[in-house]
Protein backbone atom coordinates (compact mmCIF):
# COMPACT_ATOMS: atom_id res chain seq x y z
CA UNK A 1 0.00 0.00 0.00
CA UNK A 2 1.35 3.50 -1.17
CA UNK A 3 2.24 5.86 2.12
CA UNK A 4 -0.10 8.93 2.27
CA UNK A 5 2.47 12.11 1.69
CA UNK A 6 0.20 14.56 0.55
CA UNK A 7 -0.45 17.53 3.57
CA UNK A 8 -2.41 20.59 3.92
CA UNK A 9 -0.26 23.67 5.06
CA UNK A 10 -2.86 26.23 6.91
CA UNK A 11 -0.99 29.33 8.14
CA UNK A 12 -0.96 33.04 7.30
CA UNK A 13 2.07 33.79 7.39
CA UNK A 14 3.54 33.86 3.80
CA UNK A 15 7.42 33.39 4.94
CA UNK A 16 6.36 30.23 7.02
CA UNK A 17 4.66 28.51 4.17
CA UNK A 18 7.59 29.35 1.92
CA UNK A 19 10.03 28.36 4.87
CA UNK A 20 8.96 24.87 5.94
CA UNK A 21 6.44 24.07 2.66
CA UNK A 22 9.81 23.98 1.04
CA UNK A 23 10.91 21.87 3.25
CA UNK A 24 8.25 19.32 3.37
CA UNK A 25 8.58 19.06 -0.59
CA UNK A 26 12.24 18.68 -0.75
CA UNK A 27 11.83 15.81 1.46
CA UNK A 28 9.14 14.23 -0.78
CA UNK A 29 6.00 15.33 0.18
CA UNK A 30 3.08 16.92 -1.56
CA UNK A 31 2.34 20.42 0.02
CA UNK A 32 -0.99 22.35 -0.68
CA UNK A 33 -1.02 25.86 1.16
CA UNK A 34 -3.85 27.62 2.62
CA UNK A 35 -3.51 31.32 4.08
CA UNK A 36 -7.20 31.58 5.76
CA UNK A 37 -9.99 29.55 7.21
CA UNK A 38 -12.32 29.72 4.23
CA UNK A 39 -9.36 28.37 1.54
CA UNK A 40 -8.24 25.94 3.95
CA UNK A 41 -11.55 24.44 4.19
CA UNK A 42 -12.27 24.60 0.46
CA UNK A 43 -8.77 23.13 0.16
CA UNK A 44 -9.90 20.33 2.84
CA UNK A 45 -13.36 19.59 1.34
CA UNK A 46 -11.59 19.15 -2.01
CA UNK A 47 -9.53 17.06 -0.98
CA UNK A 48 -9.52 14.87 2.19
CA UNK A 49 -5.95 15.38 3.41
CA UNK A 50 -4.62 13.11 6.01
CA UNK A 51 -2.31 15.32 7.88
CA UNK A 52 -3.08 19.22 8.20
CA UNK A 53 -0.52 21.42 9.44
CA UNK A 54 -2.88 23.96 11.30
CA UNK A 55 -2.03 27.44 12.34
CA UNK A 56 -4.96 27.92 14.69
CA UNK A 57 -5.56 32.02 14.59
CA UNK A 58 -6.15 32.29 10.80
CA UNK A 59 -8.11 35.10 8.87
CA UNK A 60 -10.30 36.72 8.21
CA UNK A 61 -10.76 36.83 12.16
CA UNK A 62 -7.70 35.66 13.84
CA UNK A 63 -9.44 34.78 16.94
CA UNK A 64 -8.33 31.35 18.43
CA UNK A 65 -12.24 30.02 19.25
CA UNK A 66 -12.92 30.20 15.68
CA UNK A 67 -9.56 28.15 15.01
CA UNK A 68 -10.78 25.62 17.33
CA UNK A 69 -14.28 25.54 16.01
CA UNK A 70 -12.89 24.67 12.72
CA UNK A 71 -10.82 21.83 14.01
CA UNK A 72 -13.81 20.71 15.92
CA UNK A 73 -15.63 20.63 12.36
CA UNK A 74 -12.45 19.10 10.64
CA UNK A 75 -12.26 16.09 12.69
CA UNK A 76 -16.28 15.31 12.93
CA UNK A 77 -15.83 15.00 9.06
CA UNK A 78 -13.08 12.85 8.57
CA UNK A 79 -12.20 11.84 12.25
CA UNK A 80 -9.16 10.01 10.84
CA UNK A 81 -7.17 13.15 10.10
CA UNK A 82 -4.27 13.92 11.60
CA UNK A 83 -4.09 17.57 13.07
CA UNK A 84 -0.93 19.10 14.07
CA UNK A 85 -1.41 22.57 15.76
CA UNK A 86 1.46 24.55 15.41
CA UNK A 87 1.29 28.04 17.52
CA UNK A 88 3.12 30.69 19.00
CA UNK A 89 4.93 30.56 22.10
CA UNK A 90 2.27 31.08 25.14
CA UNK A 91 -0.35 29.67 23.54
CA UNK A 92 -0.59 26.57 25.09
CA UNK A 93 -3.48 26.57 27.30
CA UNK A 94 -5.16 26.78 23.33
CA UNK A 95 -2.95 24.10 22.28
CA UNK A 96 -3.56 21.64 25.02
CA UNK A 97 -7.62 22.51 24.35
CA UNK A 98 -6.67 21.36 20.62
CA UNK A 99 -5.64 18.74 21.45
CA UNK A 100 -8.55 17.65 23.69
CA UNK A 101 -10.73 17.71 20.92
CA UNK A 102 -7.81 15.38 18.93
CA UNK A 103 -5.65 17.25 17.19
CA UNK A 104 -2.86 14.33 17.00
CA UNK A 105 -0.16 16.79 17.93
CA UNK A 106 0.95 20.32 18.54
CA UNK A 107 4.50 22.52 17.36
CA UNK A 108 5.51 25.61 18.91
CA UNK A 109 7.14 28.42 16.57
CA UNK A 110 10.37 29.10 16.04
CA UNK A 111 9.46 25.65 14.72
CA UNK A 112 13.11 23.30 14.88
CA UNK A 113 13.00 21.93 11.25
CA UNK A 114 14.21 18.45 12.07
CA UNK A 115 11.57 18.25 14.88
CA UNK A 116 9.01 19.22 11.95
CA UNK A 117 10.03 16.59 9.91
CA UNK A 118 9.85 13.65 12.55
CA UNK A 119 6.41 14.61 13.93
CA UNK A 120 5.18 15.08 10.24
CA UNK A 121 6.80 11.31 9.49
CA UNK A 122 5.32 9.97 12.65
CA UNK A 123 1.77 11.02 11.98
CA UNK A 124 1.85 9.99 8.26
CA UNK A 125 2.90 6.31 9.42
CA UNK A 126 0.05 6.21 11.71
CA UNK A 127 -2.03 7.13 8.56
CA UNK A 128 -0.88 3.91 7.28
CA UNK A 129 -1.10 1.94 9.88
CA UNK A 130 -4.39 3.13 10.51
CA UNK A 131 -5.32 2.23 6.98
CA UNK A 132 -3.54 -1.31 7.13
CA UNK A 133 -5.86 -2.14 9.99
CA UNK A 134 -8.94 -1.00 8.14
CA UNK A 135 -8.18 -3.15 5.48
CA UNK A 136 -7.08 -6.23 7.11
CA UNK A 137 -10.40 -5.70 9.16
CA UNK A 138 -11.99 -5.82 5.72
CA UNK A 139 -9.97 -9.18 4.66
CA UNK A 140 -11.16 -10.80 7.68
CA UNK A 141 -14.32 -9.94 7.01
CA UNK A 142 -14.42 -11.28 3.48
CA UNK A 143 -12.85 -14.47 5.26
CA UNK A 144 -15.46 -14.80 7.63
CA UNK A 145 -17.72 -15.63 5.09
CA UNK A 146 -20.88 -12.82 3.75
CA UNK A 147 -18.10 -11.97 1.19
CA UNK A 148 -16.45 -15.26 -0.31
CA UNK A 149 -17.51 -15.98 -3.59
CA UNK A 150 -18.84 -19.72 -4.31
CA UNK A 151 -18.89 -21.56 -6.85
CA UNK A 152 -16.61 -24.21 -9.30
CA UNK A 153 -17.96 -24.39 -12.62
CA UNK A 154 -15.99 -23.70 -15.91
CA UNK A 155 -18.33 -20.25 -16.61
CA UNK A 156 -18.62 -18.61 -13.15
CA UNK A 157 -14.81 -19.48 -12.95
CA UNK A 158 -13.72 -17.57 -16.15
CA UNK A 159 -15.54 -14.61 -14.92
CA UNK A 160 -13.71 -14.64 -11.57
CA UNK A 161 -10.41 -15.18 -13.38
CA UNK A 162 -11.21 -12.32 -15.56
CA UNK A 163 -11.94 -10.49 -12.53
CA UNK A 164 -9.27 -10.56 -10.88
CA UNK A 165 -6.93 -9.72 -13.55
CA UNK A 166 -7.99 -7.00 -13.80
CA UNK A 167 -8.39 -5.70 -10.34
CA UNK A 168 -4.94 -5.10 -9.84
CA UNK A 169 -5.29 -2.59 -12.61
CA UNK A 170 -7.22 0.84 -12.28
CA UNK A 171 -9.15 0.27 -15.00
CA UNK A 172 -12.97 0.80 -15.05
CA UNK A 173 -15.30 -2.45 -14.99
CA UNK A 174 -18.45 -3.30 -16.56
CA UNK A 175 -20.13 -6.23 -14.20
CA UNK A 176 -23.08 -7.69 -16.32
CA UNK A 177 -25.40 -10.18 -16.06
CA UNK A 178 -29.18 -10.72 -14.79
CA UNK A 179 -30.51 -9.66 -11.53
CA UNK A 180 -29.00 -11.29 -8.39
CA UNK A 181 -26.33 -12.81 -10.15
CA UNK A 182 -23.58 -11.69 -7.87
CA UNK A 183 -22.67 -7.68 -9.60
CA UNK A 184 -22.29 -6.61 -6.57
CA UNK A 185 -20.18 -8.96 -4.68
CA UNK A 186 -18.11 -9.19 -7.09
CA UNK A 187 -17.50 -5.73 -7.51
CA UNK A 188 -16.82 -5.98 -3.78
CA UNK A 189 -14.05 -8.49 -4.31
CA UNK A 190 -12.66 -6.44 -7.14
CA UNK A 191 -12.15 -3.62 -5.03
CA UNK A 192 -10.28 -5.84 -2.78
CA UNK A 193 -8.04 -7.41 -4.71
CA UNK A 194 -7.23 -3.88 -6.40
CA UNK A 195 -4.54 -1.64 -4.77
CA UNK A 196 -7.72 0.90 -3.02
CA UNK A 197 -8.44 -2.23 -1.32
CA UNK A 198 -7.59 -0.09 1.83
CA UNK A 199 -10.04 3.27 0.54
CA UNK A 200 -13.78 2.86 0.86
CA UNK A 201 -15.95 0.63 -1.38
CA UNK A 202 -19.52 3.25 -1.94
CA UNK A 203 -22.08 1.33 -3.65
CA UNK A 204 -24.81 2.95 -5.09
CA UNK A 205 -27.98 2.33 -6.49
CA UNK A 206 -28.87 4.59 -9.77
CA UNK A 207 -32.45 2.37 -10.42
CA UNK A 208 -33.61 3.92 -6.87
CA UNK A 209 -33.40 7.17 -6.70
CA UNK A 210 -35.45 9.87 -8.74
CA UNK A 211 -32.79 12.02 -10.97
CA UNK A 212 -32.77 15.03 -8.64
CA UNK A 213 -32.19 12.67 -5.23
CA UNK A 214 -29.37 10.54 -7.32
CA UNK A 215 -27.79 13.92 -9.01
CA UNK A 216 -27.30 15.21 -5.44
CA UNK A 217 -26.44 11.87 -3.51
CA UNK A 218 -23.63 11.54 -6.49
CA UNK A 219 -22.19 15.11 -6.48
CA UNK A 220 -23.14 16.42 -3.21
CA UNK A 221 -24.56 19.94 -2.68
CA UNK A 222 -24.26 22.81 -0.77
CA UNK A 223 -26.52 24.15 1.80
CA UNK A 224 -29.32 26.18 0.40
CA UNK A 225 -29.12 24.58 -2.91
CA UNK A 226 -32.80 23.59 -2.75
CA UNK A 227 -35.59 23.18 -0.31
CA UNK A 228 -34.53 20.69 2.66
CA UNK A 229 -30.64 20.86 1.70
CA UNK A 230 -30.31 22.31 5.08
CA UNK A 231 -26.49 21.70 5.21
CA UNK A 232 -23.56 20.85 3.09
CA UNK A 233 -23.63 17.08 2.12
CA UNK A 234 -20.03 15.79 0.14
CA UNK A 235 -21.66 13.01 -2.35
CA UNK A 236 -20.77 9.81 -3.00
CA UNK A 237 -18.08 10.76 -5.72
CA UNK A 238 -15.87 12.41 -2.97
CA UNK A 239 -17.42 9.86 -0.19
CA UNK A 240 -14.85 7.63 -2.69
CA UNK A 241 -12.28 9.40 -2.67
CA UNK A 242 -8.69 7.07 -2.82
CA UNK A 243 -11.61 3.88 -3.22
CA UNK A 244 -14.08 2.47 -5.81
CA UNK A 245 -17.45 4.05 -6.37
CA UNK A 246 -20.22 1.13 -7.58
CA UNK A 247 -22.49 2.61 -9.48
CA UNK A 248 -25.55 -0.59 -9.81
CA UNK A 249 -28.16 -0.32 -12.20
CA UNK A 250 -26.31 1.91 -14.51
CA UNK A 251 -28.36 1.71 -17.34
CA UNK A 252 -31.51 3.24 -15.02
CA UNK A 253 -29.59 6.11 -15.09
CA UNK A 254 -31.24 9.54 -17.26
CA UNK A 255 -29.42 10.46 -20.11
CA UNK A 256 -29.03 14.23 -18.62
CA UNK A 257 -27.24 12.73 -15.34
CA UNK A 258 -25.58 10.28 -17.80
CA UNK A 259 -23.67 13.40 -19.10
CA UNK A 260 -22.69 14.55 -15.62
CA UNK A 261 -21.10 11.36 -14.71
CA UNK A 262 -19.48 11.53 -17.84
CA UNK A 263 -18.24 15.07 -17.38
CA UNK A 264 -17.16 13.89 -13.88
CA UNK A 265 -14.93 10.77 -15.19
CA UNK A 266 -13.35 12.85 -17.82
CA UNK A 267 -11.83 15.56 -15.57
CA UNK A 268 -11.86 13.94 -12.43
CA UNK A 269 -14.03 17.01 -11.07
CA UNK A 270 -17.33 16.86 -9.43
CA UNK A 271 -19.55 19.79 -9.23
CA UNK A 272 -21.78 19.83 -5.87
CA UNK A 273 -24.99 20.63 -6.67
CA UNK A 274 -25.32 24.94 -5.63
CA UNK A 275 -21.71 24.88 -5.71
CA UNK A 276 -19.86 27.45 -7.81
CA UNK A 277 -16.26 25.66 -7.51
CA UNK A 278 -15.19 21.53 -9.20
CA UNK A 279 -14.31 19.56 -6.59
CA UNK A 280 -10.98 16.93 -7.39
CA UNK A 281 -12.00 13.61 -6.92
CA UNK A 282 -9.76 10.42 -7.27
CA UNK A 283 -12.12 6.94 -8.27
CA UNK A 284 -12.20 3.79 -9.57
CA UNK A 285 -15.84 3.01 -11.11
CA UNK A 286 -16.87 -0.48 -11.31
CA UNK A 287 -20.76 -0.32 -13.15
CA UNK A 288 -23.06 -3.01 -13.04
CA UNK A 289 -26.39 -3.74 -15.35
CA UNK A 290 -28.58 -6.34 -15.94
CA UNK A 291 -29.51 -4.41 -18.85
CA UNK A 292 -28.21 -4.68 -22.77
CA UNK A 293 -26.31 -1.47 -22.89
CA UNK A 294 -25.50 -2.22 -26.57
CA UNK A 295 -29.17 -2.22 -27.32
CA UNK A 296 -29.45 0.77 -25.49
CA UNK A 297 -26.94 2.59 -27.16
CA UNK A 298 -28.37 1.65 -30.58
CA UNK A 299 -32.36 2.81 -29.29
CA UNK A 300 -30.25 5.97 -27.94
CA UNK A 301 -31.36 5.09 -24.85
CA UNK A 302 -28.00 5.21 -23.34
CA UNK A 303 -25.00 7.55 -24.39
CA UNK A 304 -22.10 5.91 -26.44
CA UNK A 305 -19.30 8.11 -24.85
CA UNK A 306 -20.01 6.97 -21.24
CA UNK A 307 -20.41 3.65 -22.22
CA UNK A 308 -16.98 3.34 -23.31
CA UNK A 309 -16.02 5.49 -20.59
CA UNK A 310 -17.28 2.98 -17.98
CA UNK A 311 -16.88 -0.40 -20.34
CA UNK A 312 -12.91 -0.60 -19.66
CA UNK A 313 -13.17 -4.54 -19.20
CA UNK A 314 -16.83 -5.86 -19.41
CA UNK A 315 -16.93 -8.85 -17.30
CA UNK A 316 -20.30 -11.07 -17.04
CA UNK A 317 -21.69 -13.28 -14.92
CA UNK A 318 -23.43 -15.98 -16.01
CA UNK A 319 -27.02 -16.67 -14.64
CA UNK A 320 -27.62 -19.69 -12.21
CA UNK A 321 -29.20 -22.12 -14.58
CA UNK A 322 -26.06 -22.15 -16.43
CA UNK A 323 -24.00 -22.94 -13.58
CA UNK A 324 -26.13 -25.80 -12.32
CA UNK A 325 -23.57 -27.85 -10.83
CA UNK A 326 -22.20 -24.71 -8.58
CA UNK A 327 -26.65 -25.12 -7.47
CA UNK A 328 -25.77 -27.67 -4.30
CA UNK A 329 -22.44 -25.85 -3.50
CA UNK A 330 -24.41 -22.55 -3.13
CA UNK A 331 -27.45 -23.86 -1.49
CA UNK A 332 -25.31 -25.26 1.35
CA UNK A 333 -23.36 -22.26 1.62
CA UNK A 334 -27.07 -20.44 1.81
CA UNK A 335 -28.38 -22.85 4.58
CA UNK A 336 -24.73 -22.15 6.64
CA UNK A 337 -25.20 -18.54 6.46
CA UNK A 338 -29.05 -19.07 7.95
CA UNK A 339 -28.09 -21.27 10.56
CA UNK A 340 -29.18 -19.11 12.70
CA UNK A 341 -32.81 -19.08 12.04
CA UNK A 342 -32.84 -22.90 13.05
CA UNK A 343 -33.94 -23.61 16.63
CA UNK A 344 -31.16 -25.66 17.47
CA UNK A 345 -28.26 -23.33 15.27
CA UNK A 346 -27.28 -26.24 13.11
CA UNK A 347 -27.62 -25.56 9.41
CA UNK A 348 -30.39 -27.95 7.75
CA UNK A 349 -29.77 -30.19 5.25
CA UNK A 350 -31.34 -30.88 1.45
CA UNK A 351 -32.66 -33.79 0.88
CA UNK A 352 -32.73 -35.63 -2.10
CA UNK A 353 -36.03 -35.09 -3.20
CA UNK A 354 -35.87 -31.17 -2.72
CA UNK A 355 -31.94 -31.17 -3.99
CA UNK A 356 -33.43 -32.76 -7.41
CA UNK A 357 -36.73 -29.78 -6.66
CA UNK A 358 -33.80 -27.18 -6.79
CA UNK A 359 -32.05 -29.12 -9.72
CA UNK A 360 -35.16 -28.91 -11.82
CA UNK A 361 -36.08 -25.19 -11.14
CA UNK A 362 -35.32 -22.48 -13.49
CA UNK A 363 -33.65 -19.63 -11.35
CA UNK A 364 -35.04 -16.07 -12.62
CA UNK A 365 -34.09 -14.50 -9.46
CA UNK A 366 -30.73 -16.44 -9.65
CA UNK A 367 -28.48 -16.30 -6.41
CA UNK A 368 -30.65 -13.79 -4.70
CA UNK A 369 -34.12 -15.95 -5.43
CA UNK A 370 -31.70 -19.25 -3.70
CA UNK A 371 -30.75 -17.37 -0.79
CA UNK A 372 -34.14 -16.30 0.53
CA UNK A 373 -35.05 -20.29 -0.94
CA UNK A 374 -32.87 -21.29 1.37
CA UNK A 375 -34.25 -18.79 4.43
CA UNK A 376 -37.97 -19.35 3.97
CA UNK A 377 -37.16 -23.14 3.99
CA UNK A 378 -34.85 -23.14 6.93
CA UNK A 379 -37.65 -21.50 8.65
CA UNK A 380 -40.44 -23.63 7.26
CA UNK A 381 -38.43 -26.88 8.04
CA UNK A 382 -38.11 -25.77 11.67
CA UNK A 383 -37.24 -28.79 14.09
CA UNK A 384 -36.47 -31.05 11.44
CA UNK A 385 -33.21 -32.00 10.09
CA UNK A 386 -33.61 -32.10 6.16
CA UNK A 387 -35.54 -29.73 3.92
CA UNK A 388 -38.27 -31.21 2.05
CA UNK A 389 -40.04 -29.91 -1.46
CA UNK A 390 -42.51 -29.08 0.52
CA UNK A 391 -40.36 -26.46 2.31
CA UNK A 392 -39.67 -24.69 -1.29
CA UNK A 393 -41.84 -22.01 -2.97
CA UNK A 394 -42.08 -23.65 -6.24
CA UNK A 395 -43.18 -27.07 -5.44
CA UNK A 396 -46.27 -28.63 -5.04
CA UNK A 397 -48.90 -26.97 -3.92
CA UNK A 398 -47.46 -23.75 -3.54
CA UNK A 399 -46.98 -23.79 -7.16
CA UNK A 400 -48.39 -20.75 -8.86
CA UNK A 401 -50.99 -21.21 -11.50
CA UNK A 402 -49.14 -20.13 -14.86
CA UNK A 403 -52.56 -18.99 -16.66
CA UNK A 404 -55.07 -17.40 -15.77
CA UNK A 405 -58.84 -17.30 -16.44
CA UNK A 406 -59.69 -15.41 -19.81
CA UNK A 407 -56.02 -14.98 -20.51
CA UNK A 408 -55.26 -16.39 -24.36
CA UNK A 409 -52.01 -15.41 -25.61
CA UNK A 410 -48.49 -16.32 -24.44
CA UNK A 411 -47.97 -12.73 -23.81
CA UNK A 412 -51.44 -12.72 -21.67
CA UNK A 413 -50.71 -15.51 -19.69
CA UNK A 414 -46.79 -14.43 -18.76
CA UNK A 415 -48.49 -11.36 -17.42
CA UNK A 416 -50.82 -12.78 -15.48
CA UNK A 417 -48.02 -14.70 -13.45
CA UNK A 418 -45.88 -12.02 -13.28
CA UNK A 419 -48.72 -10.10 -11.55
CA UNK A 420 -49.50 -13.07 -9.50
CA UNK A 421 -46.22 -13.80 -8.78
CA UNK A 422 -46.07 -10.09 -7.69
CA UNK A 423 -49.03 -10.69 -5.83
CA UNK A 424 -47.69 -13.43 -3.47
CA UNK A 425 -44.09 -12.01 -3.20
CA UNK A 426 -45.85 -8.66 -1.73
CA UNK A 427 -48.16 -10.52 0.41
CA UNK A 428 -44.92 -12.37 1.37
CA UNK A 429 -42.86 -9.49 2.36
CA UNK A 430 -46.23 -8.09 4.33
CA UNK A 431 -46.48 -5.09 1.68
CA UNK A 432 -42.77 -3.89 2.27
CA UNK A 433 -41.67 -3.14 -1.69
CA UNK A 434 -37.94 -3.01 -1.19
CA UNK A 435 -38.05 -6.28 -0.19
CA UNK A 436 -40.55 -7.77 -2.44
CA UNK A 437 -38.18 -5.71 -5.33
CA UNK A 438 -35.32 -8.37 -3.92
CA UNK A 439 -37.18 -11.37 -3.32
CA UNK A 440 -38.46 -10.91 -7.09
CA UNK A 441 -34.44 -9.91 -7.94
CA UNK A 442 -36.05 -6.53 -9.44
CA UNK A 443 -34.51 -3.25 -8.53
CA UNK A 444 -37.17 -0.83 -6.24
CA UNK A 445 -37.53 1.34 -9.31
CA UNK A 446 -38.86 -1.71 -11.59
CA UNK A 447 -40.96 -3.23 -9.42
CA UNK A 448 -43.02 0.73 -8.90
CA UNK A 449 -43.35 0.47 -12.78
CA UNK A 450 -44.50 -2.97 -12.45
CA UNK A 451 -47.14 -2.24 -9.45
CA UNK A 452 -48.35 0.76 -11.50
CA UNK A 453 -48.49 -1.08 -14.68
CA UNK A 454 -50.51 -4.27 -12.63
CA UNK A 455 -52.77 -1.08 -10.59
CA UNK A 456 -51.62 -2.72 -7.39
CA UNK A 457 -50.02 1.00 -6.52
N1 LIG B 1 -20.61 -16.47 -5.89
C1 LIG B 1 -21.34 -16.21 -4.81
N2 LIG B 1 -21.14 -16.92 -3.70
C2 LIG B 1 -21.91 -16.70 -2.62
N3 LIG B 1 -22.88 -15.81 -2.53
C3 LIG B 1 -23.14 -15.07 -3.61
C4 LIG B 1 -22.36 -15.22 -4.81
N4 LIG B 1 -22.83 -14.34 -5.72
C5 LIG B 1 -23.84 -13.67 -5.13
N5 LIG B 1 -24.03 -14.10 -3.86
C6 LIG B 1 -25.07 -13.61 -2.94
O1 LIG B 1 -26.27 -13.56 -3.71
C7 LIG B 1 -27.02 -12.38 -3.41
C8 LIG B 1 -27.19 -11.53 -4.66
O2 LIG B 1 -25.93 -11.05 -5.08
P1 LIG B 1 -25.68 -9.54 -5.56
O3 LIG B 1 -26.49 -8.58 -4.75
O4 LIG B 1 -24.22 -9.34 -5.64
O5 LIG B 1 -26.33 -9.66 -7.03
P2 LIG B 1 -26.52 -8.53 -8.13
O6 LIG B 1 -26.27 -9.17 -9.43
O7 LIG B 1 -25.70 -7.32 -7.78
O8 LIG B 1 -28.05 -8.19 -8.00
P3 LIG B 1 -28.86 -6.94 -8.69
O9 LIG B 1 -28.68 -7.08 -10.15
O10 LIG B 1 -30.27 -7.20 -8.27
O11 LIG B 1 -28.27 -5.69 -8.12
C9 LIG B 1 -26.24 -11.67 -2.33
O12 LIG B 1 -26.77 -12.07 -1.08
C10 LIG B 1 -24.82 -12.19 -2.49
O13 LIG B 1 -24.14 -12.15 -1.25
Amino acid sequence: MPAPHALLLVDDDAAFRKVYGGLLRESGYEVVEAADRPSARAAFEARPFPLVLLDLMLPPDGSVSAGLEGLAALLSARPGTKVIVVSGAGDTRHTLEAVRLGAYDFLTKPVDPDVLLVVVQRALARVTLERQVESLRTSLTRAAGDTALVGQSAPFLASVSLAERVAASDLPVLVTGENGTGKELLARTVHLKSRRHAGPFVPINCGALPESLLESALFGHVKGSFTGATKDHRGLFAEADGGTLFLDELGDMTPSLQVKVLRALETGDILPVGADLPVKVDVRLISATHRDLGRMMQEGAFREDLYWRVKGVEVHLPPLRERASDLPLLAKHFLNQCAHLCPDGRARLLSDAAAEALAAHAWPGNLRELRHEMQRATVLAGERREIQPEDLSFTGSERPRASAPGATTLAQKVEALERREIEEALKRCGGNRTHTAEALGLSRQGLLKKLERFGLT
